[in-house]
């Protein structure tokens, strides 16, 4: 099949890269000229695990091609993928503004009956505005389809490969049929295609990345309460993630959520439900918690420091929102290091594919170190932000030898507590009581 990817950044490029390997011709196609040079010279433009292998393959066997010119990149395509981004406008609900204007663009340029399929996190009803607005200048019949993505950063080519399920809101046999023809080699194992409207399928991807962040943050608040009640937050865990009802999954307190994704989606959802005069509570209370979690830590490392971190210097592992992405939005990492910087303190950090991001927003605000160990020497605090596997068995020797202060803030529970004692460590996680604490009780706003 022959199909464009409108929108080539994380679920674009992964899109285009992955139905090029199931045998379709892609061309993808977006308006950052910079990016698509790189492209086209072979180079991938983020970093995410697997997809360099793919994107070359199928660049050489020329099923993959980019471009910046939209009537291009659509000619003789049976499927058009819009994955352009969706951002909180500036009362927090998605600006269709990119969607709106290329639903615009691609009226006039459709010349054979086309589908086109909106990829991105849209509100409920705009599979009805696109519509609209390239009915306003098309001539041909087309149909409007809902697909929305479930892929995790980090995991995103085996999650589209392999997707738990694909929802394709359609009332149209026609589209259904091409649909179904272009996914079936994604749920060969016999996870379902899902059929249903277009107002469902909308609200089915902010439903599910609304009750994944409120099961996240949930998780949060009990690990708030293990630290004020003595318990332990991953003995906790244990207990009910073996409920089947409950499951394993996503239950993992920490530094709360960020990302691309949770923090605007439920935005969004929560805008959405305001719009219809709905009072989603439950929304409100997820925002509030996860709001007040990413900088949990805080008050504890200033009252390590008496109250005073003027000329400290503070080593962060982990600028990315999660392990495996070079993606740093609404990294927790990034308010950490405000805080930081506004109590006076100085901050070095290391991260395995994050540094660069960062340092285009950042600057020279911090110091970015070659390695891990580069990273704390001669700092007066260890704050662990991202679960990189590389932090999980660092060598203790080269810690204590390079930390002014035994001390280590870890915002993803990496280490146990008994061994921290045993090395001699003032330990401070989440949802578990601090080892060697000169901080006495976790502080809570
Ligand atoms: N990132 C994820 O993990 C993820 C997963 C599922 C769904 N989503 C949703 O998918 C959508 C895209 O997210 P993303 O993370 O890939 O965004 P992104 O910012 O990485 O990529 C969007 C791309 O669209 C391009 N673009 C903007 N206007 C354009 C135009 N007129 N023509 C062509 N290209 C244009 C931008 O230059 C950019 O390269 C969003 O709605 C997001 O919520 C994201
Ligand atoms: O137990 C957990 C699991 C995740 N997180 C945090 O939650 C955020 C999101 O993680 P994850 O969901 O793994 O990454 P994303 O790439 O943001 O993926 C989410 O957002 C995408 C964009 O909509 C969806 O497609 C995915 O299904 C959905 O999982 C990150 O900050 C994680 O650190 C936790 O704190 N605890």
């Amino acid at each position: 099949m022959r199909i464009a990817v409108v929108g080539t950044g994380y679920v674009g490029l992964v899109t285009g890269t992955c139905f090029a390997e199931t045998g379709n011709h892609v061309t993808c196609v977006d308006i950052d000229e910079r990016k698509v040079n790189k492209l086209r010279s072979g180079k991938i433009t983020i970093y995410e695990p697997g997809l360099d292998v793919l994107f070359e393959r199928n660049i050489k066997q020329k099923r993959l091609e980019f471009t910046t010119d939209l009537a291009e990149g659509i000619k003789g395509a049976e499927i058009i993928f819009l994955a352009l981004p969706t951002p909180p406008g500036e009362d927090g609900s998605a600006d269709l503004k990119y969607i709106l204007k290329v639903a615009d663009d691609l009226g006039p340029l459709l010349d054979k009956y086309t589908i086109i399929v909106d990829k991105s996190t849209v509100p409920v009803g705009t599979a009805e505005k696109v519509r609209d607005r390239i009915a306003a200048n098309a001539t041909v019949e087309f149909d409007v389809v809902s697909n929305p993505e479930f892929l995790r950063e980090g995991v995103a080519v085996e999650d589209f490969m392999k997707p738990d399920r694909v929802v394709i809101g359609t009332e149209s046999a026609k589209a259904r049929k091409k649909m179904e023809q272009l996914y079936a080699p994604l749920v060969r194992q016999g996870n379902p295609v899902i059929f249903m409207d277009e107002r469902s399928a909308e609200l089915t991807k902010y439903a599910a990345n609304s009750f994944l962040a409120t099961k996240i943050t949930f998780m949060n608040e009990i690990a708030n309460l293990c630290e004020l009640l003595g318990a332990d937050v991953d003995a906790v865990r244990r207990g009910v993630g073996t409920d089947s009802r409950i499951g394993k999954r996503f239950l993992f307190a920490g530094i709360g959520y960020g990302g691309s994704c949770f923090p605007k989606d439920v935005q969004a959802l929560a805008r959405s439900s305001d719009d219809v005069n709905y009072d989603f509570k439950i929304l409100d209370a997820v925002m509030d918690v996860n709001q007040q979690q990413k900088t949990k830590l805080i008050p504890q490392v200033k009252e390590y420091f008496d109250g005073d971190l003027a000329g400290k210097t503070i080593a962060i592992w982990g600028l990315s929102f999660k392990p495996y992405t070079d993606d740093i939005r609404e990294a927790p990492a990034l308010y950490n290091i405000e805080e930081l910087l506004a109590a006076g303190a100085k901050v070095k950090a290391y991260d395995p594919e994050g540094m660069e991001n960062v340092r285009e927003i950042m600057g020279d605000r911090i110091s970015m170190c070659e390695n891990m160990y580069d990273c704390i020497d001669g700092c007066d605090a260890l704050m662990i932000m991202t679960e990189w596997p590389v932090f999980r068995t660092p060598e203790f020797d080269q810690l204590s030898e390079k930390l002014s202060n035994k001390v280590i803030f870890d915002g993803r529970n990496l280490y146990e507590p008994e061994q921290m004692k045993e090395l001699g460590y003032t330990y401070v996680s989440i949802g578990r009581q601090t080892v060697n604490p000169k901080v006495k009780k976790a502080v809570h706003a």
